[in-house]
């Protein structure tokens, strides 16, 4: 007879390596936000460019429709990356 709860551990395991790749590419994609911050200091633009945000939250959406998730979760998954990445920015831009 096989043990169904090791199944349950080898899944939660998968999860937790997939996690940890998330925060890794959310790690990356801050990084990336904080060059942007960089040059729009430089150019002497705004930090929050709300044009962009919706297209990143559309592109969000989209992703998710093309994989079979609701969009609004999509969305609200670009919401929360714009703050994260928006908190450091201020960050950088010397405002927080
Ligand atoms: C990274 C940027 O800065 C902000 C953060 C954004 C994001 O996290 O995608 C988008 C627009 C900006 O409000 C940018 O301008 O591209």
């Amino acid at each position: 007879m096989t043990d169904p709860t090791a199944d349950l551990t080898d899944l939660r395991a998968d999860i937790d390596r997939i996690d940890a790749e998330i925060a890794d590419l959310i790690a990356e994609r801050v990084e990336r936000a904080e060059a942007v911050a960089d040059v729009k200091s430089s150019a002497g633009r705004a930090l929050v460019d709300e044009d962009r945000e919706a297209t990143v939250a559309s592109h969000h959406a989209t992703l998710f429709a093309e994989r079979g998730l609701d969009p609004d979760d999509g969305r609200a998954l670009a919401e929360f990356l714009i703050d994260v990445a928006l908190d450091r920015e201020r960050t950088v831009d010397g405002e927080a």
